[in-house]
């Protein structure tokens, strides 16, 4: 006997929860599917708990530079029981209060297991068929682990055991040098581990222009990182202290020994338990469900929001993603996900916060354009916060004046960048915000004089 629903929706990660809430609100008979923890990968093992140890990184680091502002702190030192206990309590109050949130609506009934489709409108979940005229998938995706010989004899870290460490590693090494790599790297530094980082990339978070990535690299190399590069022919196998790597950095062997080995070298869908052959569903080449611009898969009826459809990697996509799909199914709503813009921050600190395009991408499109870049240390805000790392850079189009893209790295680059939002959302020339006037002393005071040197990109 299958249990009927009005929509079935696998997994909570954050999109799922909302549609289900919204659905079930508005009267229909809704079943959300989970098999691990409501909130997924943001709220459990990602950006939440990240965030919250950055926090407390921070606090370390700016205890240490306490002396630079005249205060004197004393000996620092670092509680990591202390500052996962901060981020578990975090995370936990978001748990609960989507358990809450969840457990209290009328016609929701929330399944724990996993689940796989047994044809385009049956689900089993723990021996039980679901059906429904409408299901949505919303199921994450998870660390990617390199088939490096001797990787199954070693213990290794991903971002999900990561959350466990209640202690500071002697010695750090870490596989990959982007989001997740940058993030733990720096804020392991901070807590007192020597911290190495090693990528097949040439630079730091590669998808960035050069230069960005150029003071990425100084930023933390200040603090202590040893990055390594261009490296191959990475084999693993078990230490007295931890683990020994041995790599090839830029043809060159070389040896390492860690405490601690973390991976964390990008990230795969979650469609292997979901059986998608079974309703028909297609997937890209790289696995991910493929959908339009309406997060439609190939099979009427099916969706796919969030991390697993390919179409964005962070949490404002996939509730943006969430958004569409309510808005066109419930309010008659025509939204469209190619009209987003591309915008994301890479949580070191400062932060580095991006939009649109990359003066590269630029470069590609053979756009005439207009670039302006300024250095943090011209910011007054910085200058007083003693914090004068980075730079500004904007890319404006020379026929529309229109915002083309920007990457502020600098304090507060992670709020001032939604300037830019603005203007690209309301499709304003750059000189809107040349002309408004802005607080002193703030980094967005800095932008209208930054778009003040706008000049031909060669
Ligand atoms: C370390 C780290 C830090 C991050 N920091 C940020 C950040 O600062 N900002 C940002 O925007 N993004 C960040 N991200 C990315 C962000 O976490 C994801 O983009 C976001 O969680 C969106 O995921 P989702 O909605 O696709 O699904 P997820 O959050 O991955 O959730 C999917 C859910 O589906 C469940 N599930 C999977 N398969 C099944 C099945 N067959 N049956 C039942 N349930 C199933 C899973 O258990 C999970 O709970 C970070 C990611 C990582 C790894
Ligand atoms: N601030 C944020 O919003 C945030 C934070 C963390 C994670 N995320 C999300 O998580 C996703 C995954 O991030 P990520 O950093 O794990 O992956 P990524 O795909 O962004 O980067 C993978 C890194 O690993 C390296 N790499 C890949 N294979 C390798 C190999 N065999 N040997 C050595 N190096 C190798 C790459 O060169 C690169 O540096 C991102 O797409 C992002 O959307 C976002």
């Amino acid at each position: 006997m299958s249990q009927q629903f009005d929509a079935i929706i696998i997994g909570a990660g954050q999109s799922g929860p909302f549609l289900a809430a919204k659905m079930a609100e508005a009267g229909s008979k809704v079943a959300l599917i989970e098999r691990e923890h409501l909130g997924g990968t943001c709220v459990n093992d990602g950006c939440t708990p990240t965030k919250s140890l950055v926090a407390s990184a921070r606090a370390a680091h700016m205890a240490r530079r306490a002396a630079d502002f005249g205060v004197n702190a004393g000996n620092v030192t670092v509680d990591m029981k202390a500052v996962k206990a901060r981020k578990d309590t975090i995370v936990g109050a978001s748990v609960s209060s989507l358990t809450d949130w969840l457990g209290n609506l009328d016609n929701l009934t929330l399944f724990w297991g996993e689940a796989g489709f047994l044809s385009a409108n049956e689900v089993s979940v723990n021996g039980k068929t679901l059906t429904a005229p409408k299901i949505f998938i919303n199921s994450g995706g998870r660390p990617a682990v390199p088939d490096w010989p001797g990787l199954s004899e070693i213990t290794y870290l991903d971002n999900t055991s990561m959350m466990d460490l209640d202690v500071v590693p002697d010695h750090l090494i870490i596989a990959g040098a982007s989001y997740v790599g940058l993030e733990f790297a720096q804020m392991y530094a901070r807590f007192g581990a020597r911290v190495t980082v090693f990528s097949n990339g040439d630079r730091p978070i590669a998808r960035e222009d050069d230069d960005i990535s150029e003071a990425v690299r100084e930023i933390l190399e200040a603090e202590g990182i040893q990055f390594l590069f261009n490296t191959s022919g990475v084999k693993l196998s078990k230490s007295e202290n931890g683990v020994e790597i041995v790599l090839k950095v830029a043809g060159k062997s070389q040896k390492l020994s860690g405490s601690h080995l973390l991976i964390a070298t990008g990230r795969l869908p979650n469609t292997e338990a979901l059986n998608l052959i079974a309703a028909g569903i297609a997937t890209n080449r790289r696995g991910f469900i493929e959908v339009d611009d309406h997060l439609r898969t190939n099979v009427p009826g099916i969706w796919a929001m969030g991390d697993v459809n390919g179409r964005g990697a962070f949490t404002h996509t996939s509730y943006n993603d969430f958004e569409i799909v309510a808005d066109n199914l419930l309010e008659d709503g025509n939204r469209d996900i190619g009209v987003r813009i591309p915008i994301y921050a890479l949580f070191i600190d400062p932060p580095l916060g991006r939009i649109g395009m990359s003066e590269t991408d630029v470069r590609k499109s053979g756009k005439p354009a207009l670039m302006a870049t300024m250095p943090m240390a011209k910011v007054a805000r910085a200058r007083e916060r003693s914090e004068t790392q980075g730079l500004l850079k904007v890319l404006v189009d020379a026929e529309t004046k229109q915002v083309l893209g920007g990457a502020f790295l600098g304090i507060e680059g992670d709020e001032v960048i939604h300037g830019l939002l603005q203007l690209m959302a309301g499709k304003q020339p750059y000189t809107v915000m040349q002309h408004a006037v802005h607080i002193h002393p703030t980094v967005s005071e800095l932008i209208p004089t930054l778009l003040g040197t706008l000049t031909p990109l060669e």
